[in-house]
Protein backbone atom coordinates (compact mmCIF):
# COMPACT_ATOMS: atom_id res chain seq x y z
CA UNK A 1 0.00 0.00 0.00
CA UNK A 2 0.92 3.38 -0.85
CA UNK A 3 1.24 6.79 1.47
CA UNK A 4 -2.40 8.47 0.71
CA UNK A 5 -0.88 11.67 0.72
CA UNK A 6 1.89 10.26 -1.60
CA UNK A 7 -1.23 9.05 -4.10
CA UNK A 8 -2.94 12.88 -3.23
CA UNK A 9 0.06 14.37 -4.83
CA UNK A 10 1.38 12.44 -7.02
CA UNK A 11 -1.23 10.60 -9.41
CA UNK A 12 0.42 11.09 -12.11
CA UNK A 13 3.06 8.99 -11.00
CA UNK A 14 1.50 6.20 -9.29
CA UNK A 15 -1.07 6.08 -12.68
CA UNK A 16 1.83 5.19 -14.42
CA UNK A 17 3.53 2.75 -12.49
CA UNK A 18 -0.64 1.15 -12.60
CA UNK A 19 0.00 1.19 -16.47
CA UNK A 20 4.15 -0.33 -16.53
CA UNK A 21 2.36 -3.01 -14.09
CA UNK A 22 -1.00 -4.22 -16.10
CA UNK A 23 -3.04 -2.76 -13.04
CA UNK A 24 -6.21 -1.26 -13.65
CA UNK A 25 -6.82 0.19 -10.54
CA UNK A 26 -8.63 4.06 -11.36
CA UNK A 27 -6.78 6.43 -9.52
CA UNK A 28 -9.04 9.23 -10.40
CA UNK A 29 -11.96 7.10 -8.98
CA UNK A 30 -10.11 6.85 -5.89
CA UNK A 31 -9.19 10.45 -5.47
CA UNK A 32 -12.79 10.90 -5.92
CA UNK A 33 -13.79 8.23 -3.32
CA UNK A 34 -11.62 9.93 -0.73
CA UNK A 35 -12.76 13.54 -1.33
CA UNK A 36 -15.97 12.15 -0.62
CA UNK A 37 -14.15 10.37 2.81
CA UNK A 38 -12.59 13.75 3.52
CA UNK A 39 -15.65 16.42 3.39
CA UNK A 40 -17.61 13.69 5.15
CA UNK A 41 -14.89 13.12 7.72
CA UNK A 42 -14.89 16.46 8.58
CA UNK A 43 -18.57 17.43 8.69
CA UNK A 44 -18.75 14.70 11.43
CA UNK A 45 -15.95 16.51 13.46
CA UNK A 46 -17.92 19.99 12.90
CA UNK A 47 -21.14 18.36 13.92
CA UNK A 48 -19.14 16.83 16.69
CA UNK A 49 -16.91 20.31 17.90
CA UNK A 50 -20.82 21.72 17.60
CA UNK A 51 -21.91 19.12 20.19
CA UNK A 52 -19.21 20.34 22.65
CA UNK A 53 -20.02 23.92 22.20
CA UNK A 54 -23.37 22.71 22.86
CA UNK A 55 -23.15 20.80 25.67
CA UNK A 56 -21.30 23.67 27.44
CA UNK A 57 -24.28 26.50 26.85
CA UNK A 58 -26.36 23.72 28.19
CA UNK A 59 -24.29 23.67 31.28
CA UNK A 60 -24.76 27.29 31.55
CA UNK A 61 -28.20 27.39 31.17
CA UNK A 62 -28.59 24.92 34.01
CA UNK A 63 -26.73 27.46 36.10
CA UNK A 64 -28.15 30.45 35.41
CA UNK A 65 -31.44 28.49 35.41
CA UNK A 66 -32.47 29.52 32.19
CA UNK A 67 -35.05 26.63 31.79
CA UNK A 68 -35.81 27.92 27.89
CA UNK A 69 -32.51 28.21 26.70
CA UNK A 70 -31.24 25.21 28.23
CA UNK A 71 -34.28 23.16 26.43
CA UNK A 72 -33.95 24.84 23.21
CA UNK A 73 -29.95 23.69 23.51
CA UNK A 74 -30.70 20.23 23.93
CA UNK A 75 -33.32 19.79 21.13
CA UNK A 76 -30.95 21.38 18.77
CA UNK A 77 -28.23 18.65 20.44
CA UNK A 78 -30.53 15.93 19.78
CA UNK A 79 -30.73 16.80 15.73
CA UNK A 80 -27.11 16.91 15.74
CA UNK A 81 -26.93 13.55 17.27
CA UNK A 82 -29.35 12.06 14.82
CA UNK A 83 -26.88 14.14 12.18
CA UNK A 84 -23.76 12.27 12.75
CA UNK A 85 -25.84 8.85 13.77
CA UNK A 86 -27.05 9.11 9.60
CA UNK A 87 -24.16 9.64 8.61
CA UNK A 88 -21.25 8.05 10.47
CA UNK A 89 -22.74 4.25 8.88
CA UNK A 90 -22.33 6.11 5.53
CA UNK A 91 -18.82 7.55 5.97
CA UNK A 92 -17.65 3.75 7.80
CA UNK A 93 -18.73 2.21 4.36
CA UNK A 94 -17.03 4.79 2.41
CA UNK A 95 -13.86 4.37 4.16
CA UNK A 96 -13.61 0.93 4.07
CA UNK A 97 -13.72 1.11 0.02
CA UNK A 98 -11.31 3.54 -0.19
CA UNK A 99 -8.91 1.13 1.92
CA UNK A 100 -10.28 -1.57 -0.43
CA UNK A 101 -9.12 0.21 -3.23
CA UNK A 102 -5.71 1.37 -1.63
CA UNK A 103 -4.63 -2.10 -1.53
CA UNK A 104 -4.75 -2.52 -5.10
CA UNK A 105 -2.18 0.17 -5.60
CA UNK A 106 1.27 -0.95 -7.02
CA UNK A 107 4.30 0.70 -5.79
CA UNK A 108 6.37 2.25 -7.89
CA UNK A 109 9.04 0.52 -10.03
CA UNK A 110 12.38 1.65 -9.21
CA UNK A 111 13.62 3.52 -12.48
CA UNK A 112 16.72 1.13 -13.17
CA UNK A 113 13.51 -1.38 -13.87
CA UNK A 114 13.22 -2.66 -17.54
CA UNK A 115 10.27 -1.51 -18.54
CA UNK A 116 8.14 -4.88 -20.17
CA UNK A 117 4.75 -6.11 -20.52
CA UNK A 118 5.79 -9.65 -19.48
CA UNK A 119 8.43 -12.30 -18.59
CA UNK A 120 9.53 -12.25 -22.10
CA UNK A 121 10.51 -8.85 -21.48
CA UNK A 122 12.98 -9.70 -18.64
CA UNK A 123 16.89 -8.43 -18.85
CA UNK A 124 19.56 -10.97 -18.08
CA UNK A 125 22.27 -9.22 -17.11
CA UNK A 126 24.95 -11.63 -15.34
CA UNK A 127 25.96 -15.62 -16.35
CA UNK A 128 27.64 -17.68 -14.32
CA UNK A 129 29.14 -20.89 -14.89
CA UNK A 130 30.32 -23.14 -17.85
CA UNK A 131 26.74 -25.05 -19.51
CA UNK A 132 27.59 -28.65 -18.97
CA UNK A 133 28.10 -30.57 -22.63
CA UNK A 134 27.28 -34.15 -22.28
CA UNK A 135 29.81 -36.98 -24.30
CA UNK A 136 26.41 -39.04 -23.41
CA UNK A 137 22.59 -39.17 -24.00
CA UNK A 138 21.31 -37.21 -21.19
CA UNK A 139 18.49 -37.80 -19.12
CA UNK A 140 15.44 -35.02 -17.69
CA UNK A 141 15.27 -34.59 -14.11
CA UNK A 142 12.41 -37.38 -13.99
CA UNK A 143 13.88 -39.83 -15.92
CA UNK A 144 16.87 -39.86 -13.97
CA UNK A 145 14.66 -39.50 -10.77
CA UNK A 146 12.61 -42.91 -12.12
CA UNK A 147 15.71 -44.16 -13.08
CA UNK A 148 17.09 -43.94 -9.54
CA UNK A 149 14.03 -44.58 -7.60
CA UNK A 150 13.73 -41.49 -5.97
CA UNK A 151 10.12 -40.14 -6.94
CA UNK A 152 6.73 -41.76 -6.85
CA UNK A 153 4.11 -39.31 -8.28
CA UNK A 154 1.73 -42.30 -9.27
CA UNK A 155 0.99 -43.03 -5.15
CA UNK A 156 1.34 -39.54 -4.44
CA UNK A 157 -1.50 -38.77 -7.20
CA UNK A 158 -3.63 -41.39 -5.31
CA UNK A 159 -3.18 -39.68 -2.35
CA UNK A 160 -3.15 -35.96 -3.10
CA UNK A 161 -4.41 -35.48 -6.18
CA UNK A 162 -2.29 -33.76 -9.72
CA UNK A 163 0.97 -31.88 -8.76
CA UNK A 164 2.02 -34.01 -6.09
CA UNK A 165 5.05 -36.50 -5.42
CA UNK A 166 6.64 -38.61 -3.08
CA UNK A 167 10.81 -37.98 -2.94
CA UNK A 168 12.25 -41.57 -1.99
CA UNK A 169 15.11 -42.33 -1.24
CA UNK A 170 18.32 -40.22 -2.05
CA UNK A 171 16.30 -37.55 -3.48
CA UNK A 172 14.38 -37.50 -0.06
CA UNK A 173 18.05 -36.92 2.19
CA UNK A 174 18.71 -34.41 -0.82
CA UNK A 175 16.11 -32.18 -0.25
CA UNK A 176 16.75 -32.30 3.42
CA UNK A 177 20.70 -31.74 2.37
CA UNK A 178 19.61 -28.89 0.59
CA UNK A 179 17.02 -27.25 3.18
CA UNK A 180 20.35 -27.58 5.95
CA UNK A 181 22.48 -26.55 3.33
CA UNK A 182 20.88 -23.06 3.09
CA UNK A 183 19.89 -22.79 6.71
CA UNK A 184 23.62 -23.63 8.06
CA UNK A 185 25.06 -21.34 5.28
CA UNK A 186 22.46 -18.17 5.87
CA UNK A 187 22.85 -18.55 10.06
CA UNK A 188 26.71 -18.28 9.35
CA UNK A 189 26.33 -14.71 7.34
CA UNK A 190 24.19 -13.87 10.73
CA UNK A 191 20.69 -14.45 9.38
CA UNK A 192 18.24 -15.86 12.14
CA UNK A 193 17.01 -19.24 11.69
CA UNK A 194 13.10 -19.59 11.86
CA UNK A 195 10.88 -22.64 11.01
CA UNK A 196 7.29 -20.71 10.87
CA UNK A 197 3.90 -21.68 10.63
CA UNK A 198 2.48 -22.57 7.50
CA UNK A 199 -0.89 -21.81 7.94
CA UNK A 200 -1.34 -18.07 8.62
CA UNK A 201 -4.36 -15.19 8.98
CA UNK A 202 -5.89 -13.21 6.70
CA UNK A 203 -3.97 -10.14 7.73
CA UNK A 204 -0.49 -11.91 7.31
CA UNK A 205 -1.65 -12.22 3.33
CA UNK A 206 -2.64 -8.51 3.19
CA UNK A 207 0.47 -7.62 4.30
CA UNK A 208 2.71 -9.70 1.72
CA UNK A 209 0.21 -8.47 -0.64
CA UNK A 210 -0.66 -11.94 -1.26
CA UNK A 211 -4.95 -10.88 -1.07
CA UNK A 212 -6.51 -9.70 -2.26
CA UNK A 213 -5.52 -10.18 -5.95
CA UNK A 214 -4.12 -13.49 -5.58
CA UNK A 215 -6.43 -15.01 -2.92
CA UNK A 216 -6.91 -17.67 -5.85
CA UNK A 217 -3.47 -18.99 -5.46
CA UNK A 218 -4.18 -20.00 -1.91
CA UNK A 219 -5.82 -22.91 -0.04
CA UNK A 220 -8.23 -22.19 2.69
CA UNK A 221 -8.62 -23.75 5.42
CA UNK A 222 -12.64 -24.16 5.95
CA UNK A 223 -14.47 -22.68 8.34
CA UNK A 224 -11.70 -20.79 9.92
CA UNK A 225 -9.38 -17.87 9.63
CA UNK A 226 -6.91 -19.52 8.43
CA UNK A 227 -4.86 -20.23 4.90
CA UNK A 228 -1.88 -22.16 3.86
CA UNK A 229 1.21 -20.11 3.14
CA UNK A 230 3.01 -20.37 -0.35
CA UNK A 231 6.04 -18.49 0.99
CA UNK A 232 7.67 -17.80 4.51
CA UNK A 233 7.32 -14.35 3.80
CA UNK A 234 3.89 -14.47 4.39
CA UNK A 235 4.20 -15.75 8.07
CA UNK A 236 7.40 -13.39 9.27
CA UNK A 237 5.47 -10.23 7.26
CA UNK A 238 2.75 -11.05 9.89
CA UNK A 239 5.23 -12.00 12.59
CA UNK A 240 5.87 -8.67 13.76
CA UNK A 241 2.44 -6.66 12.92
CA UNK A 242 1.60 -3.62 15.11
CA UNK A 243 4.68 -3.65 16.88
CA UNK A 244 6.74 -0.79 16.99
CA UNK A 245 10.52 -1.91 16.63
CA UNK A 246 13.47 -0.20 17.88
CA UNK A 247 16.02 1.61 15.47
CA UNK A 248 18.58 -0.21 16.50
CA UNK A 249 17.50 -3.32 16.82
CA UNK A 250 17.03 -3.20 12.86
CA UNK A 251 18.22 -4.70 10.33
CA UNK A 252 15.89 -7.80 11.28
CA UNK A 253 17.48 -10.86 9.19
CA UNK A 254 15.91 -14.22 8.71
CA UNK A 255 16.22 -16.96 6.84
CA UNK A 256 12.27 -18.84 7.12
CA UNK A 257 12.15 -22.49 6.41
CA UNK A 258 8.38 -23.61 5.87
CA UNK A 259 6.29 -26.01 3.52
CA UNK A 260 4.57 -23.76 1.09
CA UNK A 261 1.32 -24.47 -1.02
CA UNK A 262 0.44 -23.14 -3.86
CA UNK A 263 -3.23 -23.60 -6.15
CA UNK A 264 -1.12 -22.55 -9.05
CA UNK A 265 -4.61 -21.58 -10.54
CA UNK A 266 -4.42 -20.79 -14.11
CA UNK A 267 -1.19 -23.04 -14.85
CA UNK A 268 -3.38 -26.06 -15.98
CA UNK A 269 -0.94 -27.92 -18.74
CA UNK A 270 2.02 -26.05 -17.97
CA UNK A 271 5.30 -27.59 -16.54
CA UNK A 272 3.48 -30.88 -15.78
CA UNK A 273 6.37 -33.64 -15.61
CA UNK A 274 8.20 -34.45 -12.84
CA UNK A 275 8.26 -31.74 -10.09
CA UNK A 276 8.50 -28.54 -11.73
CA UNK A 277 5.33 -27.01 -10.42
CA UNK A 278 3.68 -28.66 -7.79
CA UNK A 279 1.30 -27.56 -4.76
CA UNK A 280 3.10 -28.18 -2.28
CA UNK A 281 7.16 -27.89 -1.73
CA UNK A 282 9.72 -26.47 0.86
CA UNK A 283 11.74 -23.66 0.88
CA UNK A 284 14.41 -21.44 2.94
CA UNK A 285 13.59 -17.62 3.07
CA UNK A 286 15.98 -15.06 3.28
CA UNK A 287 13.88 -12.28 4.98
CA UNK A 288 14.73 -8.80 5.89
CA UNK A 289 13.50 -6.11 7.62
CA UNK A 290 14.94 -2.27 7.40
CA UNK A 291 14.77 0.77 8.39
CA UNK A 292 12.61 3.22 5.52
CA UNK A 293 15.93 4.34 3.74
CA UNK A 294 15.94 3.82 -0.17
CA UNK A 295 20.20 2.91 -0.17
CA UNK A 296 19.80 0.79 2.89
CA UNK A 297 16.95 -1.27 0.77
CA UNK A 298 19.05 -1.15 -2.35
CA UNK A 299 22.34 -2.92 -0.16
CA UNK A 300 20.41 -5.52 1.22
CA UNK A 301 18.73 -5.98 -2.14
CA UNK A 302 22.07 -6.67 -3.69
CA UNK A 303 23.34 -8.55 -0.37
CA UNK A 304 20.03 -10.96 -0.74
CA UNK A 305 20.84 -11.74 -4.05
CA UNK A 306 24.89 -12.41 -3.58
CA UNK A 307 23.83 -14.40 -0.73
CA UNK A 308 21.55 -17.11 -3.10
CA UNK A 309 24.01 -16.64 -6.19
CA UNK A 310 27.19 -18.14 -3.47
CA UNK A 311 24.41 -21.01 -2.89
CA UNK A 312 24.07 -21.59 -6.59
CA UNK A 313 27.89 -21.65 -7.22
CA UNK A 314 28.63 -24.00 -4.23
CA UNK A 315 26.04 -25.94 -5.71
CA UNK A 316 28.13 -26.00 -9.29
CA UNK A 317 25.19 -24.95 -11.30
CA UNK A 318 24.88 -22.68 -14.48
CA UNK A 319 22.72 -19.86 -13.41
CA UNK A 320 21.91 -16.15 -15.33
CA UNK A 321 20.56 -13.21 -13.10
CA UNK A 322 17.18 -11.49 -14.51
CA UNK A 323 16.25 -7.59 -14.30
CA UNK A 324 12.64 -8.63 -13.98
CA UNK A 325 10.49 -6.06 -15.95
CA UNK A 326 7.20 -4.58 -15.09
CA UNK A 327 4.93 -6.02 -16.37
CA UNK A 328 6.01 -8.83 -14.68
CA UNK A 329 7.03 -8.04 -11.18
CA UNK A 330 3.94 -7.78 -9.12
CA UNK A 331 2.12 -4.96 -7.56
CA UNK A 332 4.46 -4.64 -4.60
CA UNK A 333 7.67 -4.43 -6.05
CA UNK A 334 10.18 -1.69 -6.17
CA UNK A 335 12.95 -3.85 -7.79
CA UNK A 336 13.04 -7.43 -8.17
CA UNK A 337 15.97 -9.47 -10.32
CA UNK A 338 15.09 -13.77 -10.60
CA UNK A 339 18.07 -16.40 -10.38
CA UNK A 340 17.39 -19.01 -13.24
CA UNK A 341 19.37 -22.32 -13.07
CA UNK A 342 20.10 -23.47 -16.54
CA UNK A 343 18.18 -26.52 -17.36
CA UNK A 344 20.06 -29.13 -19.55
CA UNK A 345 17.09 -31.16 -20.78
CA UNK A 346 15.02 -28.35 -21.84
CA UNK A 347 18.19 -26.35 -23.13
CA UNK A 348 17.14 -23.39 -21.18
CA UNK A 349 17.15 -21.07 -17.96
CA UNK A 350 14.44 -21.98 -15.54
CA UNK A 351 13.59 -20.15 -12.28
CA UNK A 352 15.00 -21.23 -9.11
CA UNK A 353 14.87 -17.56 -6.65
CA UNK A 354 13.15 -14.32 -6.52
CA UNK A 355 14.63 -11.65 -5.14
CA UNK A 356 12.58 -8.29 -4.05
CA UNK A 357 12.79 -5.42 -2.22
CA UNK A 358 9.38 -3.19 -1.69
CA UNK A 359 10.21 -0.18 0.25
CA UNK A 360 7.54 0.22 3.20
CA UNK A 361 4.54 -1.47 0.97
CA UNK A 362 4.34 -4.15 2.61
CA UNK A 363 4.79 -2.86 5.93
CA UNK A 364 2.09 -0.14 5.64
CA UNK A 365 -0.31 -3.14 4.86
CA UNK A 366 1.15 -5.02 7.88
CA UNK A 367 1.69 -2.22 10.12
CA UNK A 368 5.02 -3.20 10.62
CA UNK A 369 7.21 0.03 12.33
CA UNK A 370 9.97 1.49 14.32
CA UNK A 371 10.83 4.14 16.01
CA UNK A 372 13.87 5.83 14.05
CA UNK A 373 16.53 8.01 15.79
CA UNK A 374 14.79 11.01 16.17
CA UNK A 375 11.77 9.30 18.20
CA UNK A 376 9.94 9.33 14.89
CA UNK A 377 7.42 6.22 14.19
CA UNK A 378 7.67 4.78 10.77
CA UNK A 379 7.17 1.74 8.21
CA UNK A 380 9.90 -0.05 7.72
CA UNK A 381 11.15 -1.80 4.56
CA UNK A 382 11.07 -5.30 3.62
CA UNK A 383 12.34 -7.49 1.09
CA UNK A 384 12.76 -10.90 0.46
CA UNK A 385 14.72 -13.49 -1.83
CA UNK A 386 14.38 -17.39 -1.84
CA UNK A 387 17.71 -19.14 -0.75
CA UNK A 388 16.62 -22.60 -1.53
CA UNK A 389 13.55 -24.07 -2.89
CA UNK A 390 12.74 -27.85 -3.42
CA UNK A 391 12.47 -29.42 -5.39
CA UNK A 392 12.64 -26.70 -8.07
CA UNK A 393 16.31 -26.69 -7.85
CA UNK A 394 16.61 -30.71 -7.50
CA UNK A 395 15.94 -30.33 -11.76
CA UNK A 396 18.99 -28.26 -12.44
CA UNK A 397 20.97 -30.18 -9.93
CA UNK A 398 20.16 -33.69 -11.07
CA UNK A 399 20.74 -33.02 -14.73
CA UNK A 400 23.74 -31.02 -14.36
CA UNK A 401 25.59 -33.35 -12.09
CA UNK A 402 24.86 -36.64 -13.84
CA UNK A 403 27.18 -38.54 -15.23
CA UNK A 404 27.89 -41.57 -18.27
CA UNK A 405 26.77 -44.22 -15.98
CA UNK A 406 23.79 -42.72 -14.82
CA UNK A 407 24.93 -41.93 -11.08
CA UNK A 408 24.55 -38.32 -9.78
CA UNK A 409 27.60 -36.41 -8.81
CA UNK A 410 26.95 -34.81 -5.27
CA UNK A 411 28.43 -31.37 -5.12
CA UNK A 412 31.15 -30.79 -2.15
CA UNK A 413 29.44 -27.87 -0.32
CA UNK A 414 26.67 -30.52 -0.27
CA UNK A 415 28.43 -33.72 0.84
CA UNK A 416 28.68 -33.32 4.73
CA UNK A 417 24.66 -32.67 5.00
CA UNK A 418 24.68 -36.37 2.80
CA UNK A 419 26.97 -38.23 5.34
CA UNK A 420 29.70 -37.49 2.86
CA UNK A 421 28.07 -39.57 0.12
CA UNK A 422 29.76 -38.60 -3.24
CA UNK A 423 27.18 -39.95 -5.82
CA UNK A 424 23.54 -41.12 -6.13
CA UNK A 425 23.11 -44.24 -8.00
CA UNK A 426 26.38 -45.50 -7.50
CA UNK A 427 26.89 -48.40 -4.89
N1 LIG B 1 4.45 -24.23 -7.72
C1 LIG B 1 5.76 -24.32 -7.44
N2 LIG B 1 6.36 -25.54 -7.48
C2 LIG B 1 7.69 -25.65 -7.19
N3 LIG B 1 8.48 -24.61 -6.85
C3 LIG B 1 7.90 -23.38 -6.81
C4 LIG B 1 6.53 -23.16 -7.09
N4 LIG B 1 6.27 -21.84 -6.95
C5 LIG B 1 7.43 -21.25 -6.60
N5 LIG B 1 8.41 -22.17 -6.51
C6 LIG B 1 9.82 -21.93 -6.15
O1 LIG B 1 9.84 -20.95 -5.12
C7 LIG B 1 10.65 -19.86 -5.55
C8 LIG B 1 10.13 -18.58 -4.93
O2 LIG B 1 8.77 -18.40 -5.30
S1 LIG B 1 8.34 -16.96 -5.75
O3 LIG B 1 6.91 -16.93 -5.73
O4 LIG B 1 8.99 -16.70 -6.99
N6 LIG B 1 8.93 -15.94 -4.67
C9 LIG B 1 8.71 -16.04 -3.35
O5 LIG B 1 7.97 -16.88 -2.87
C10 LIG B 1 9.49 -15.05 -2.49
N7 LIG B 1 9.01 -15.13 -1.13
C11 LIG B 1 10.97 -15.38 -2.58
O6 LIG B 1 11.21 -16.72 -2.24
C12 LIG B 1 10.56 -19.89 -7.06
O7 LIG B 1 11.64 -19.19 -7.65
C13 LIG B 1 10.61 -21.39 -7.32
O8 LIG B 1 11.95 -21.87 -7.21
Amino acid sequence: MLDLTFIRSNPDVVKEAARLKNNSIDIDALLALDQQVVALQHEVEETRAKQNQLSKGIQQAAREKNVELRNNLIAEGKKLAEFIKAKEPELNQLTEERYNMLLLVPNIPDPSTPVGKDESENVPFKYWGELPEFDFPALDHYDLMLKHNLVDIERAVKVAGSRSYVLRGDAARLELALINFAMDKMARKGFTPLIVPSMARDFAFIGNGQFPKGRDQVYELKDQDLFLVGTAEVSITGMYKDEILKGEELPLKFVGYSPCFRQEAGTYGKDTRGVFRIHQFNKVEQYIICKADHEESVFWFEQLLQNAEELIQELELPYRVVNVCTGDMGDGKVGMYDIECWVPSEKRYRETHSCSYLHDWQARRANLRYRDAEGKVKFVHTLNNTAIASPRILIPLLETHQQADGSVRIPEALRPFMGGQEFIGRP
